[in-house]
């Protein structure tokens, strides 16, 4: 194995060496990943499946062909009898939409035309997985031809492909495992439609193979308050059912946990919650410097935790998390409903909402890449692909304008992925004609932070998203575990970037924020605020430890702690240099 060269980020991911003190059973127990949403998170593994083979082609059935069909049929059957029951499912859990796209499903998967194709193919002799396999593929093409919007239900049409030949083919069935306990979801990665109907309840952590710190999984995960731990090599060769112990704050998996183990481990961690709390009220330095600290949200369902989690408003509401499992574009009077519920959770506040970033590591299937891309992130994505589709723009500019109407929240609005002054102008006059006053712009492509001096007068505000600027600054796709160490926004290069944008907003009296996963690290959140940055937003269950952290220490200490560790020349050492100068909270194991 070669020479690590990045000392920062997480722990090389793999198994403790033999004196790691990996406790009982032994060293080989302790598999090591990184560490991207705290908390502690024990039960059995359930393995998300991974894709399904196709049946190979030509293969024949030994020659009762009313039998086979039956099996094919009974297959179909009970495939459309699933998807109805997990709807009812998405439904229970306030999700109506999934219900709608998963009561299609079943009367997709119940078309007698489908049956008659499937009937057709086994009485030629062909088995029944490549049978169904078959006759989806007419109606795939079908499909795939007739216009953009029956072209994103494909995907819907091979999940049922996928479910018939997995039962038919005697395989684990694909997408989130059901469980009548509370288990540990291990996944080569998560995919954003995977998790759209994760019950949160039913699991205690994730563990994933792949997935960086700033990855879909990653931010799900801390926005849900789940333990989790991701590039993690071999995790999904885990066995069904093992019981394990995760940490999702050292990045730990223990397997077979003894009972004591656990029970300290939760202990820990309740403590340390309990201790959190002490510190309440609007964010602010020692010395009294106000510095607002806001959720990331998903949807409304996330106002619940980001209030108990005392979030003064929302800096990042993303809206793309409110339309990932369905196909069809989301209607005005709906989009409307879920921006007004965010505004009226927060009277007075600030609600930064961001119009949809798809593509790349958040693909809509309404509005898929118009040919293939095979640099995803550097494609068709955010503004962009907005600028490819005016009217979608139009449409969630006007929904939010009238969701604002009458409220008390101040609504903010900003474009993801702007690159110069004209994309921060387009946009800013979108927002103007739909009666949006308050316009503004992401910064986390490198370009924007460079002129960020360019981009200001254009716009009201500044929103940093460290994720993707260290993933550009970088040049490390985020989605890639084994990048970890460089998606690790105490890169000196981030830093510099963040400072660049600051300034230039504090020069024309407008207000930076940080909303990327890097205000959720509380020594780091000190940096941000010493760098120059005038909010912080995170996932709710972050807020309380920035919060105490932040309370410790004089803006002094912030800024002598940025300029340490703008001045050192790796990740690992601007960490260190700015950790030496800030106490945080050792006690919390901070
Ligand atoms: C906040 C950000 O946006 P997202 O993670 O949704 O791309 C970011 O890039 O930092
Ligand atoms: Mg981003």
């Amino acid at each position: 194995m070669p020479e690590p060269l990045h000392d920062a980020g997480p722990a090389p991911a793999g198994t403790e060496p033999p004196d790691g003190g990996a406790g009982p059973g032994g060293a080989d127990d302790l598999l090591r990943g990184a560490g991207v949403s705290p908390g502690i998170g024990a039960g059995p593994v359930r393995v998300l499946a991974g894709a399904v083979p196709e049946p190979p082609p030509g293969a024949r059935h030994g020659g009762d062909a009313a039998a086979e069909k039956a099996t094919a049929l009974a297959a179909l059957e009970a495939v459309a009898a699933e998807l109805e029951a997990r709807g009812e499912q998405a439904a229970a859990l306030g999700n109506k939409d999934g219900q709608e796209v998963l009561g299609a499903q079943a009367l997709m998967a119940r078309d007698p035309g489908l049956a008659d194709g499937v009937a057709a193919k086994v009485g030629e002799g062909t088995a029944a997985p490549r049978a169904v396999f078959e006759a989806f593929g007419v109606y795939r093409e079908m499909l795939a031809g007739a216009g953009e919007y029956m072209a994103a239900r494909v995907s819907d049409l091979d999940d049922i492909r996928d479910r018939a030949v997995t039962r038919l083919l005697g395989l684990p069935m694909p997408g989130v495992p059901d469980s009548d306990e509370p288990f540990v979801l291990v996944a080569r990665d998560l995919a954003p439609a995977d998790t759209a109907l994760i019950d949160p309840s039913q699991v205690v952590a994730f563990v994933t193979e792949g997935g960086g710190p700033t990855s879909h999984t990653a931010i799900l995960a801390r926005t849900m308050g789940v333990p989790a731990v991701v590039a993690l090599p071999g995790a999904t060769g885990l066995p069904e059912g093992t019981r394990v112990l995760v940490d999702g704050g050292a990045g730990t998996v223990r397997v077979d946990p003894a009972d004591e183990e656990v029970a300290a481990a939760r202990g820990a961690a309740a403590a340390r919650a309990a201790l959190l709390t002490e510190t309440t009220g609007p964010g602010a330095t020692a010395d009294g410097h106000p510095v607002p600290l806001l959720a990331n949200i998903g949807g409304p369902r996330d106002v619940e935790a980001a209030l108990m989690n005392g979030a003064e408003g929302v800096g990042l509401y993303r809206t793309e998390f409110l339309f990932l499992d369905r196909s069809t574009p989301p209607d005005d009077a709906e989009q409307e409903r879920a921006y007004r519920e965010v505004l009226e959770a927060f009277p007075e506040g600030r609600v930064v909402v961001r119009t949809l970033d798809a593509g790349a590591d958040k693909p809509l299937a309404f509005l898929p890449p118009p040919g293939e891309e095979p640099n995803p992130a550097l494609g068709e994505r955010g503004l962009r692909m907005a600028r490819l589709h005016p009217e979608v723009l139009r449409g969630q500019l006007a929904a939010l304008a009238r969701a604002a109407a009458g409220v008390s929240a101040k609504l903010e609005v900003m474009a993801p992925m702007v690159t110069d002054a004209a994309e921060a102008a387009f946009f800013a006059a979108a927002c103007r004609d739909a009666g949006i006053e308050r316009p503004g712009v992401m910064v986390e492509v490198p370009a924007a932070a460079l002129r960020a001096r360019d981009l200001v007068p254009e716009v009201e505000f500044f929103s940093i998203g460290t994720n993707d600027l260290t993933q550009y600054a970088c040049a490390a796709d985020r989605q890639i575990g084994g990048l970890a160490a460089l998606q690790d926004p105490w890169q000196p290069a981030v830093l510099d970037l963040v400072a660049m944008a600051a300034a230039a907003a504090a020069d024309a009296g407008k207000g930076s924020g940080v909303c990327g996963e890097a205000a959720a690290d509380p020594a780091l959140a000190c940096v941000l605020v010493g760098v120059g940055v005038t909010s912080l937003s995170m996932s709710a269950p972050s807020l309380p430890p920035v919060r105490a952290v932040l309370a410790r220490h004089t803006m002094d200490q912030c800024r002598e702690a940025a300029a340490a560790a703008r001045a050192a020349r790796s990740a690992g050492a601007a960490r260190e240099a700015a950790r030496a100068l800030l106490p945080l909270l050792p006690e919390l194991g901070l």
